[in-house]
């Protein structure tokens, strides 16, 4: 069988993609679903909606490549991550709305378990401070809110997922025989996994008030879950990726000291630093990379940027000043620079390096000066700089010294923002002839796990520069404008109780 299929449910669409022996795309098919808001801070995502896209982009993807589920040796999956589901064992009806990791409605969940030893309660055992972004809270809030549901989940008639573990559930039979697992990387962003084991802690559980019945078995990212039914009939489900840890390996990030920065939705850098926990100084948070099969798993360092091409997304949608993401490159090359402004897009409070959730969003410096090109300008110019505080924050951490960072993810096709961040980060920025790395991160996993290829070094022959960006500005300006972004920064914080 000569394929290998992965499904990346992200935080704006599904795709399917098909790769062949060398890495190369054979097919792909993808498809947006709905982005609901019911409050400020508050996203969610309806389950149906992710199921039935989920199965829209397989049999697009076989159908596009000629293609049946007879072709393809394994599938992996890949997902958004932290992003909470729980619905009934006996059949499959979610009891309440995905509740997405941007979402901040756990904001005094967090609060009241810090008032014990601080928002770094849990770090010790799960490598992340208490906030609003991971699953645990978010499902100790389902719990606390939907009527009946403690009651249920104690019952062990519900079952609670990070998209992996519902993906992997349906795809695998669902209510007839469905399998209920996750994957070491999804479960390192519940808060409820400790690092060092593997194993959900029960002391954090018993905090959160979550009854173990509900979670699922915690599991390596390679190996044979279980054998799919419909489209994918008899074909192993074989991988699981968070799709951050998905885009290491599809960068062939294998060795201790090598790094990716992901821009999608959000901004996301990841740096292997092999079987050691490093414990952050300096705002990152530590997580599992990845494991493949029985083989020692391999942690991560990782800084987390809520916003990123979310801001591209708002300029369009909310303001209108852009029909289209790629337009917004036009309109920033219209002017040489910023006109003075700076926008911190801390839609929800601010991620790595900081944690703060009191922060919100603001654009500072305004003057009559001030047209749409130099806001465009500065939305782009806000995830170069978000990623240059996670890299000093990396560089401080590791002690390692970077030479140049790997990309991929939907924005790093934007020239003018790719120029932008070799220039305030200083190091050249080097973009892969394969951009999907995190589809390609997950077929490595599920390919790796039934022999379809032999071992993690012969996938990094795979791996070939697309194009790069050098740095061209000089250290005093550099350092000026980077100055401007920390004290914008400040201007966020204390916004709400
Ligand atoms: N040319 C572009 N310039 C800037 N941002 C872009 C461009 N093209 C896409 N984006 C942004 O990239 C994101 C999509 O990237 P993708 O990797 O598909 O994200 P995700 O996996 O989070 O859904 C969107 O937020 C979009 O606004
Ligand atoms: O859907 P993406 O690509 O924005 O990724 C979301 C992250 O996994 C959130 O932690």
């Amino acid at each position: 069988m000569p394929y290998i299929a992965a499904i990346d449910q992200g935080t704006t669409s599904t795709r399917c993609m098909i790769f062949d022996h060398a890495g190369g795309i054979v097919a792909s098919a993808q498809r947006e679903h709905a982005q609901i808001y019911p409050q400020p801070g508050w996203v969610e995502h309806r389950p149906a909606e992710i199921w039935e896209r989920t199965q829209q982009v397989v049999r697009g993807a076989l159908a596009q490549g000629g293609l049946q589920a007879s072709d393809i040796a394994a599938v992996g999956i890949t997902n958004q991550r932290e992003t909470t589901l729980v619905w009934e064992r006996a059949t499959g009806r979610p009891i309440h709305n995905a509740i997405v990791w941007q979402d901040t409605r756990t904001d005094q969940i967090c609060n009241d378990l810090a008032q014990t030893d601080g928002q770094d309660r849990f770090r010790a055992q799960t490598g992340l401070p208490l906030a609003t972004y991971f699953a645990g809270p978010k499902l100790a809030w389902i719990l606390e809110h939907v009527p009946g549901a403690r009651a249920a989940a104690e019952a062990g008639d519900l079952l609670f997922g990070t998209v992996d573990t519902f993906l992997t559930w349906w795809l695998t039979g669902g209510p007839q025989g469905g399998v209920h697992v996750t994957d070491v990387t999804n479960a390192s962003r519940t808060l409820l996994m400790n690092l060092a084991t593997l194993d959900w802690d029960a002391e954090i559980l018993a905090a959160l008030r979550i009854p173990p019945a509900l979670l699922p078995a915690i599991r390596s990212s390679s190996e044979v879950y279980a054998l799919a039914v419909g489209d994918l009939a008899g074909v192993p489900v074989a991988g699981i990726l968070g799709d951050q840890q998905a885009a290491l390996v599809g960068q062939t990030c294998f060795a201790a000291g090598e790094a990716k920065n992901t821009y999608g939705t959000g901004c996301f850098m990841l740096l292997n630093t092999g079987p050691q926990i490093i414990a952050s100084q300096h705002g990152l948070i530590t997580t599992v990379g990845y494991k493949l099969g029985s083989q020692p798993a391999v942690y991560a360092l990782e800084g987390s940027i809520a916003i990123a091409g979310a801001l591209v997304q708002w300029l369009r949608d909310n303001l209108g000043i852009i029909k289209s993401a790629s337009e917004i490159e036009t309109l920033a090359n219209e002017v040489a620079d910023t006109g003075g402004i700076y926008i911190v897009p801390a839609f929800s409070g601010l991620f790595a390096p900081y944690w703060r959730s009191d922060a919100r969003g603001v654009i500072v410096g305004l003057t009559r000066y001030v047209t749409k090109a130099h806001l465009a300008r500065a939305v782009l110019e806000a995830t170069a700089y978000q990623t240059r505080e996670v890299l000093d924050a990396m560089r401080a951490d590791s002690g390692m010294a970077l030479r140049s960072l790997k990309v991929d993810g939907g924005m790093v096709f934007n020239q003018t923002l790719m120029q932008f961040q070799a220039d305030i980060l200083g190091v050249p920025v080097v973009r892969p002839k394969v951009a999907e790395t995190t589809a390609l991160g997950a077929a490595y996993a599920a390919g790796l796990a039934v022999g379809y290829w032999p071992n993690s070094a012969a996938l990094c022959a795979h791996w070939g520069v697309d194009q790069t960006w050098t740095p061209q500005l000089d250290e005093p300006t550099r350092t000026g404008l980077y100055q401007g972004w920390k004290k914008a920064v400040t201007r966020t914080f204390d916004w709400t109780p």
